[in-house]
């Protein structure tokens, strides 16, 4: 009897430890959803009041910066002749016009929206001296170097500065010496150097600080992803200097960043600017991952010779430095100009990387999370994920580096079940580690639900359409799917014996175990097809997302173990309650590369397109080493090669007044020459364009078709002109 007892016990307490692990995580669960109920509320709040609801752009108070204002002639004249832009983008106009009434803006634009502008303009009509901060020194010279080649009076101060240009700085400041329009720092500059911070105040004192620019400004917040300490300290300008203008800008901010930042800057009555995250120009795509690395590296060579044989730029995200080298290695052996980049490198040798590849003297570079923020190349036209990302905020940032021009572009994540340990045992210890790394593994386990829609999900803003640019929407997937609950019982079972051994599995272990056992645990005789190998392992990973398995991770000397075990769920799935069901790409689709050829984006460049980008590498190595695009952008080739200007001031005209008198004899011989050689065949489009495609960007995405539809054409969506 008292035996009896005891096994009731013992049984009673171990389903009281299993109770308590199952309230453990709804009560995690409970909180990530509060959290995201918050969020979605205060964005309802927020668009009640703005009467925005409608609208894609959830932008607010945008009506009165849109009406006319005494400097719109001055700034159209500086936008055209001295930037070169011929037309604002979306709240480019409405942000300057905010920022030059003297109010603090905080602006929400998406990574290549056009944010740099908002405050270079401001800050050349502006009388004084604007400040700009932005968190490291490679953000900042490409910046000073490009405004420079503008011939804009830009500095820096930073630990590279000489002594002469630092005293020049500082009589400038000081005395309102020379000429100095724009001043950029990092921010350890205003938390640390009480020298600093004294001219400054001499130079408001003096009524002459006109602006101060707040860049990457999600840096503030311990909420953002790339949170900096210096950054914390930035609130003392707002209080030191109340009545300058503080524009505060970034690409991403969810609702309580966006309150973070305004509380952080002391700018709560600022005008907020809130572009949506869509990124129309951007093709997302995952590919299946062979489990062969030498194949995985055999398809991303093919894919970019075939598709990029121009050497267009672009950038391959791996996981660790060593893979980086071993990838880096195995394209350049594939015939690809690839480089490494991770912060085992010194300095010295990642920015040589850096340079070269910003010069496209380098197509491809290999990096780590390293390879971050400082990335301002417009032209990248492809971004690989060659391992998964740790989260979607991660995958949206590092993705977004591609086609900051606007022209389209591809994001391709090449993803496979077994990449999933490797990023968990990672990421397990972070602060909803494991719950952002499930959200980037949804996505990649999806093969129906549009990409764009998750990303829009992820950032809690309304649904927008794809226009066929995932692979999702584009190509009519051949799939199937098949009731699985046979197998998942088995791995259910699997692992109770296993734990009722007090034995531990990998994933990996657990599918090679799968497959041994699977006619010992009766799965033959289920109707359930039989599973590869590749497929059991997304099988497992679906039965972690659904939470009927969970991870467990131990220390070991040398590393972090991942292992499978079961989750709060278990019971509903060994009970068949709820049928298991698998979808798996059957038809050719899994080998998209034929598709991928179908749907190529149109990206054709013409002869005199080509030798454009030739002569501006060849200025820009010539001209104190700017960079190409700074020289003339992708949009202002394609505009002279339809225009084809012979003299200044019709060059004028298509590239701005600085621009055309800087480069445009150049320029113009190079037309000319073409012209007369009679090279006009191949231009893929010789029609003369209407005035209203003249001075705009222009930009067109081809709209990937479904399967068997004829091509559509349509306008680079919002982007422009709206
Ligand atoms: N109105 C415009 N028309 C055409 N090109 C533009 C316009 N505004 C900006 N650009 C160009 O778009 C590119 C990206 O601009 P910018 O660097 O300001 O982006 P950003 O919003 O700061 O992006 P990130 O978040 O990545 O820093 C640059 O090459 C810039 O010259
Ligand atoms: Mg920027």
């Amino acid at each position: 009897m008292e035996t009896d007892f005891m096994e009731e016990l013992l049984l009673v307490e171990a389903e009281m430890q299993e109770v308590q692990e199952q309230i453990k995580l709804l009560l995690d669960r409970q909180e990530v959803l509060y959290k995201k109920q918050s969020e979605l509320k205060a964005l309802l709040e927020e668009r009640k009041e703005s009467g925005a609801s409608a609208n894609n752009n959830v932008t607010t108070e945008v009506a009165d910066w849109s009406a006319t204002f005494e400097w719109d002639a001055q700034a159209d004249d500086t936008r055209f002749n001295i930037f070169g832009i011929s037309s604002y983008r979306a709240n480019q106009r409405e942000i300057i016009n905010a920022v030059m009434s003297g109010r603090d803006v905080l602006v929400i634009m998406a990574a290549g929206g056009g944010k740099s502008l908002c405050y270079q303009l401001p800050a050349l009509l502006r009388d004084g001296i604007s400040l700009i901060v932005s968190p490291l020194l490679s953000l900042i010279q490409d910046q000073v170097m490009g405004l420079m080649a503008l011939g804009i009076p830009a500095y820096m101060l930073t630990s590279t500065t000489s002594k002469d240009i630092e005293k020049t700085i500082y009589k400038a400041l000081e005395k309102g010496d020379g000429d100095l329009k724009m001043l950029y720092v990092t921010p350890e500059k205003i938390s640390k150097s009480k020298r600093f911070m004294s001219k400054l105040e001499k130079c408001h004192n003096n009524g002459r600080l006109a602006l101060i620019s707040i860049d990457e400004a999600h840096c503030c917040s311990q909420w953002g992803h790339d949170f900096r300490p210096d950054y914390k300290n930035l609130g003392i300008l707002k209080i030191q200097f109340p009545h300058v203008p503080v524009i505060a800008l970034t690409a991403t901010a969810t609702y309580k960043v966006q309150t973070d930042l305004m509380e952080m800057l002391h700018i709560a009555n600022c005008v907020k600017f809130v572009r949506t995250v869509n990124r129309p120009n951007l093709f997302y795509k995952v590919h299946e991952k062979s489990s062969i690395g030498k194949m995985v590296i055999h398809q991303i060579a093919q894919y970019i010779r075939s598709s990029y044989h121009n050497n267009e730029s672009g950038i391959v995200y791996c996981f660790s430095r060593k893979e980086c080298e071993q990838v880096a290695m195995e394209l350049r052996e594939h015939g690809i100009s690839a480089e490494y980049y991770h912060a085992d490198m010194d300095v010295i040798a990642r920015e040589k990387v850096h340079l070269r590849w910003s010069n496209s003297k380098l197509q491809v570079i290999v990096g780590t999370v390293a390879f971050g923020m400082g990335i301002n190349k417009p032209d990248v036209r492809f971004v690989i994920h060659h391992s998964l990302s740790k989260s979607m905020e991660t995958y949206y940032q590092e993705s977004g580096r591609a086609g900051r021009d606007g022209l389209p572009s591809e994001c391709i994540l090449y993803y496979k079940p077994s990449d999933v340990p490797r990023q968990s045992s990672m990421v397990f210890y972070e602060k909803s580690g494991l719950q952002n790394l499930y959200d980037i593994v949804r996505y990649c386990q999806s093969k129906q639900i549009c990409r764009r829609a998750a990303i829009f999900r992820h950032f809690g803003e309304p649904l927008q359409d794809c226009n066929g640019m995932c692979d999702n929407c584009a190509y009519g997937k051949e799939l199937k799917e098949f009731e699985v609950t046979g197998h998942a019982k088995a791995i259910v079972t699997l692992l109770r014996d296993m734990q009722d051994h007090e034995q531990r599995t990998t994933m990996l272990q657990l599918v090679d175990k799968l497959k041994t056992k699977k006619k010992e645990l009766g799965v033959s005789s289920n109707p359930s097809p039989d599973l590869k190998k590749e497929q059991l392992e997304q099988l497992v990973i679906q039965l972690l997302l659904d939470r009927v398995l969970k991870e467990e991770f131990q220390h070991t000397a040398y590393a972090t173990n991942a292992y499978v075990t079961l989750g709060p769920l278990w019971k509903q799935t060994l009970q068949g309650n709820k049928p298991v069901r698998l979808e798996i790409c059957t038809g050719q689709r899994q080998n998209d590369d034929v598709s991928e050829k179908d749907c190529k984006l149109d990206r054709s460049s013409s002869v005199l397109e080509a030798k454009l980008d030739k002569l501006r590498k060849e200025i820009s190595s010539s001209d104190g080493g700017i960079f190409p695009h700074a020289v003339l952008s992708t949009q202002h080739i394609s505009l002279l090669s339809i225009h084809k200007p012979t003299s200044i001031s019709q060059m004028v005209e298509v590239i701005g007044k600085v621009k055309a008198e800087k480069y445009g004899s150049k320029i113009a011989e190079l037309i000319r020459n073409y012209v007369e050689a009679g090279q006009t065949s191949d231009e893929p489009n010789n029609a003369e364009p209407n005035d209203a495609d003249k001075f705009s960007e222009n930009e067109r995405i081809t709209k990937r078709p479904r399967k068997n539809e004829a091509h559509v054409i349509i306008q680079s969506s919002d982007d422009e002109n709206d």
